[in-house]
This record gives C-alpha cells, structure tokens and sequence, in this order.
C-alpha cells in the first residue's frame, strides 16, 4: 500500500490546520494511501517529520501550514535521494510557493485538487546552507519586515509585510553590492536587492512575472541607489510588473549568485531572517516533486 504523511502546523494563519485533518485523510485514504498525521509543536518538527518520510520511503507528504512549515518541510526533502511527493495545502498568510504553483488558496480546494492532480519537478534555492522556495530580499526594506509580529501578520496577513517595508522608504540607506552570476559581475550601490525564484512574493504576484517554478533561474532585481523620485516610479514599475524594464533596476537571470556588500547585511529569506552577507546562493533545479493542479501548464 502506498504510504503518505500529513505534516501539519496547527498555529498557522488562523489556526485551522485541526480542522482540515479529517478531509486530507479522506482524499488520501480514497487514493489508496495509508496515511499518518504528524503535528508540529515546534520549529524544526516539521523538516524532521519530513526526513523521516524520505527514510521510510514514503510515497507523498502533504503540507499543511503556511509558508515556514513548507520552508520546513521541503528543507527535510531536498538531501534526500528518496522524495515523497509534496502535496501543499495552505493555511498561512501569504502562501506565496502555493500561489506560484496556482494551488487554490482555498484550503478545501487545495484538498479536492489532490484528487486527480498532476506531479511536476519544481525548483529550489540554496542559500549557504539554507533552503527557500521564493526569494531573498536584501536592504533595508527586506530587514523591515523582521519586525512584523505573528498576531500583526494574523490581522494584516500580506499587508503587514508591504506596510513595514514602505515604512523605510523615508530612512533610505544604500548598501554597497558586489554580484558575481552566470554571466559576469555587478557592482554598484543599491537601495534593495531582490533574488527571485517565483513570481509571487508578498503574496504580490508581479514582481518577477516571468519567473517560472521550474526554469531553473534566479531572477535578479537590483534596484539603484537613486533619488526618492526614481524610487517611486520604481515602486510604480513594479505594480505594473515591469520592473525589469525600469532604467532605475538592473535585471539578471542566473542560476548561481555571489552576492556580497562591505555592510553588514542581513538576508530575509523567504519572508524571514536568514544568514548575514556573503552569501553563495544556487538554484537547484526541478529538485522537488510537488502535486499541481491537472490544468496547470
Ligand atoms: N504547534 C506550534 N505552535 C507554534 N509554532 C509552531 C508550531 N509548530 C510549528 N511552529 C512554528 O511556526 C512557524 C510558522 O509557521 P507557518 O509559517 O506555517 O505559519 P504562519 O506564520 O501563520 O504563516 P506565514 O508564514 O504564511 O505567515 C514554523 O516555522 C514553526 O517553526
């Protein structure tokens, strides 16, 4: 019989997780698995949840939670040679891996979807020695964010993180960038930098629309260190999705980068604290088997 693990977060966005269990044992017990649900307690439960399956040579894991249980659980996934395949169904604020895959947003569609859904080798991210799904932002904005709380984030959902962010737009403070790609280096000063896997981030699906889940590319934005009045029609670009285009943005797709900077910065990646500058940062591509939609091209 085929086996399949429920990793589920029951603090995620609204608390909902309990609520769901029954329905993603059903769907999965109706497609012939025998399921075992897995509650998170703590951080790291989830990624060892994961490791576990991959050992016991599971034959899917499904994710429920928001963006840091799935950061968790395909953390647990990507070393291992045997991967389950990953069913996600979210329950966070933004779900912005989710929003990339275009699984419904609703959890009970999300639970239908599985169904009769469709498997695809999607791309991960390599930071030093970290794993993400979307994106690594870096400059004052990006370190914004850290300060969002979890009941904010609960109240505001998306909002909260774009509210903190705009907020340092007044206190603009460039950082110096050195970034070694595929194809050569950028230097110069920046105001934010932004490395993008996906093209929803946020929960804004415009900022790379380009950036497929599985073109093995990094899509760079580099915004410069220009006035408040370029700034905003960065900002403006970047509503339209057009940012690669924007004279105030250097663009670049790469599938390795080296990113450094004389500042001390502080990645955010994937909406939450990660390593200080240097970073080596990879692409790895079509690593993770993940369940989509039979109508998603
Ligand atoms: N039972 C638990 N109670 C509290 N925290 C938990 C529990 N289980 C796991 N966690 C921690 O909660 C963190 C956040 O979870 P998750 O990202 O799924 O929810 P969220 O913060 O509501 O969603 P989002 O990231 O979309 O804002 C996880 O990374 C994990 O470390």
């Amino acid at each position: 019989m085929k086996k399949a693990m429920l990793i589920a977060n029951p603090s995620s966005g609204k608390e909902e997780a309990r609520k769901y269990m029954d329905s993603v044992m059903e769907v999965l017990s109706s497609l012939g698995y025998e399921g075992t649900v897995c509650e998170t307690v703590k951080e790291g439960d989830a990624t060892r949840f994961a490791e576990q399956a991959c050992e016991k040579k599971y034959d899917a894991v499904v994710s429920m939670g928001g963006d840091g249980t799935l950061n968790e659980t395909i953390s647990g996934l990507a070393e291992k040679d045997h991967k389950p395949t990953l069913g996600i169904i979210p329950l966070g604020t933004v779900n912005d891996f989710a929003r990339a895959l275009s699984i419904p947003m609703e959890p009970e569609e999300a639970i239908e979807m599985l169904r009769d859904a469709d498997k695809r080798m999607v791309d991960i991210g390599k930071v030093n020695d970290q794993y993400f799904m979307n994106i690594i932002a870096l400059g004052g904005i990006a370190e914004a964010t850290f300060g969002v709380s979890v009941e904010q984030k609960t109240k505001l959902g998306p909002l909260a993180y774009m509210i903190e962010g705009f907020k340092t737009i007044k206190e603009k403070e460039p950082f110096d960038v050195k970034l070694k790609h595929e194809q050569g280096e950028w230097e110069g000063e920046a105001f934010l930098v932004l490395l993008a896997l996906t093209n929803s981030v946020g929960g804004f699906e415009k900022i790379a629309p380009q950036a497929k889940v599985n073109d093995g590319k990094l899509h760079c934005f580099i915004v410069k260190n220009v006035s408040i009045v370029k700034l905003v029609s960065v900002v403006t670009s970047l509503a339209k999705g057009e940012m690669e285009e924007d004279e105030n943005v250097e663009y670049i797709t790469t599938s390795e980068v080296e990113f450094s900077s004389s500042k001390d910065l502080i990645a955010n990646v994937d909406g939450d604290e990660g390593d200080h500058v240097p970073l080596a940062i990879q692409v790895l591509e079509r690593h993770i088997p993940v369940f989509v939609s039979n109508t998603n091209q």
